[in-house]
């Protein structure tokens, strides 16, 4: 790993997760929203609490019928800067967009993608819970919650390794995030000196989601279904 990354590890959790604010500029937020929103409609799928955009192919465990990430979605020089994909290029992107009050129910990405994903937030903060499943006195697995992210608006955050394969990760669907001190641990890494101090200060406050929440995960997919044409 490229050490310009090293400097945004969240040291305060396993291996490994980093978290870089202000990651894109704001005329950049807005060109990425403004592209998301004019895509055709059927570009939406529509689940029972968020809606997602799903762009490169479907990935699946015999491979993935690639299909070309638009130019607008490629951030592939970073990637190849910080080494996120080893030698590869992302080559599949999720767009999720949550309203305040949806979320993400707690999951693990799997083992479809390379054990890395990155995620771009835009337009509004939201908080990241992660999970280990264990067993509950009768023994039924459940989920335990550990700690908390909080994700700022035009942030990216990276998850790989242990972070990726042992935890679940997931957003509460909630209009208010009570944030408590003791949770978040990536308080040193805000971007925002405001927010950051409150979280420091307080034992514990509500921050409101005021706005829809964009995120743009991008992962690589190594299985790939290369068809040849007869001509
Ligand atoms: O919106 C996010 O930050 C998380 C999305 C997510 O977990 C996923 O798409 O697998
Ligand atoms: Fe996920």
């Amino acid at each position: 790993m490229p050490g310009n990354l090293e400097h945004h590890r969240i040291t305060e959790v396993p291996d490994s997760a980093y978290y870089i604010p202000d990651f894109i500029t704001e005329s950049k937020e807005k060109s990425l929203l403004d592209k998301i929103y004019t895509a055709p409609i059927p570009k939406w799928t529509c689940l029972s609490n968020r809606r997602l955009q799903n762009w490169g192919g479907l990935p699946h465990p015999k491979g993935m019928v690639q299909e070309k990430v638009p130019d607008w979605l490629q951030f592939e020089d970073i990637f190849s800067e910080y080494g996120l994909f080893g030698s590869h290029a992302p080559n599949h992107i999720l767009v999720n967009e949550y309203k305040p009050g949806q979320g993400i129910m707690p999951h693990k990405d799997g083992p479809l993608y390379f054990p890395t994903v990155a995620t771009v937030s835009l337009g509004c903060q939201t908080v990241l819970n992660f999970y280990r499943n264990n067993m509950d006195i009768d023994q039924n697995t459940c989920n335990e919650f550990m700690f908390s992210f909080l994700l700022e608006r035009r942030s990216l955050l990276v998850l790989r390794e242990d972070m990726y394969i042992n935890y679940l990760h997931g957003i509460s669907d909630v209009e208010v995030d009570n944030i408590s001190r003791e949770s978040i641990k990536n308080s040193s890494l805000l971007g925002s000196k405001s927010l950051a101090q409150k979280v420091t200060k307080n034992d514990c406050f509500a921050l409101p989601r005021d706005d829809t929440r964009v995120s743009i995960t991008i992962r690589y997919v190594p299985k790939i279904i290369k068809f040849k044409f007869k001509t």
